[in-house]
């Protein structure tokens, strides 16, 4: 991962966040994702809503649909949709490959089922986020309590090192109200199978590897706004 000071980290941030937000046209109904860099997204699309466009949207999070809901966006119940035109997230990790490592911020489900909704799932990060290999970040799983010794240890059966989270030294409770186990698989050769072989584990509700799921990907770099797709 690239070493950038945060400053420099903010402003690629904003910049890969302007570059997405205008492919969002009138009429779409917008997935929003959950983060610092979605933020700048979420940010941008309430002037763009005041200076009269018309979309409506989807939130990943409490907190995303309570940033939307304050700048004008309508939101929409995401349980009642169908399909979604174009949303717009962050990522932990990314490769070239439109592999993604997400849920830092722990809104993974949501963020899961707003891509695969998605039409056009655009993904918008700064320069550090790029990788070679998935797995310098912590895979977060998100469990339902009662699963959670199970799932904990199918996650070390497949070579995995759980913890589970806490902020502040309180266990860390989802949207969902679920606990997140991070799980460090070391650097992952094959995402696709670490993927398929948590899906099969009972009482796991979703994981942060985001396979498939990405039409493109807005990295600022720099003065740079470069597109993988
Ligand atoms: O997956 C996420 C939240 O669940 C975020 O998109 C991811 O953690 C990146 O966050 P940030 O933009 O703050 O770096």
């Amino acid at each position: 991962m690239a070493t950038i000071d945060k400053t420099q980290q903010d402003a690629e941030k904003l910049a890969a966040a302007l570059a997405a937000v205008k492919f969002v046209k009138d009429g779409d109904v917008v997935g929003l994702g959950t983060g610092s860099t979605t933020t700048f997204a979420i940010k941008e699309l309430g002037k763009r809503v005041k200076e009269g466009l018309k979309i409506t949207a989807a939130a990943s999070s409490i907190r995303t649909e309570e940033l939307a809901k304050s700048l004008g966006i309508e939101i929409l119940d995401l349980g009642s949709l169908s399909s979604i035109d174009i949303s717009i997230d962050g990522a932990d990790e990314f490769t070239e490959t439109l592999d993604l490592i997400k849920g830092g911020g722990g809104a993974l489900f949501r963020e899961k089922i707003i891509a695969s909704l998605s039409k056009n799932a655009i993904i918008i990060t700064d320069a550090s986020k790029k990788v070679k290999k998935l797995g310098a970040f912590t895979v977060p799983i998100e469990v339902i309590p009662l699963a959670y010794q199970y799932v904990f240890d199918q996650i070390t059966t497949l070579g995995g090192k759980g913890q589970l989270r806490s902020v502040e030294n309180n266990t860390f409770i989802t949207d969902n109200g679920n606990l997140i186990i991070d799980a460090d698989f070391g650097l992952i050769d094959n995402p696709v199978k670490l993927s398929s072989d948590l899906n099969q584990i009972n009482g796991l509700l979703a994981h942060g590897l985001f396979i498939n799921l990405t039409s493109k990907i807005v990295m600022s770099e720099g003065t740079d706004i470069i597109i993988f797709e």
